[in-house]
């Protein structure tokens, strides 16, 4: 199942500058190895926004969910969910 998942981080102005970074590259090694295992398939920066676009591809709601909550950053995101089905016009036969 494809979902695409919109992330805004809001970290806390008054954040100690080492927590932040620790926070950022333990979300980094995660969001790295779930590329790897083909579980999050686009990362995409929105210009000009403390913010991604991302695909993931999981195999229930449930796990989403838990893929999600598990994220370093997860307390400090707004979140924003839309299940992706194939779009009838599509020309393509996968969903790449
Ligand atoms: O910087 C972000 O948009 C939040 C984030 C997701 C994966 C990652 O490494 O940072």
């Amino acid at each position: 199942m494809l979902f695409h998942v919109k992330m805004t981080v809001k970290l806390p102005v008054d954040m100690d500058p080492a927590q932040a970074a620790k926070l950022k590259a333990d979300e980094k090694e995660l969001a790295q190895r779930l590329q790897r295992e083909g579980k999050w398939r686009h990362l995409w920066r929105i210009a000009g926004h403390y913010a991604n676009y991302s695909v993931f591809d999981l195999g229930s709601v449930e796990e989403l969910h838990d893929t999600l909550m598990q994220l370093p950053l997860f307390p400090y995101m707004d979140i924003e969910v839309n299940g992706l089905c194939r779009h009838p016009s599509s020309i393509h036969q996968d969903d790449r």
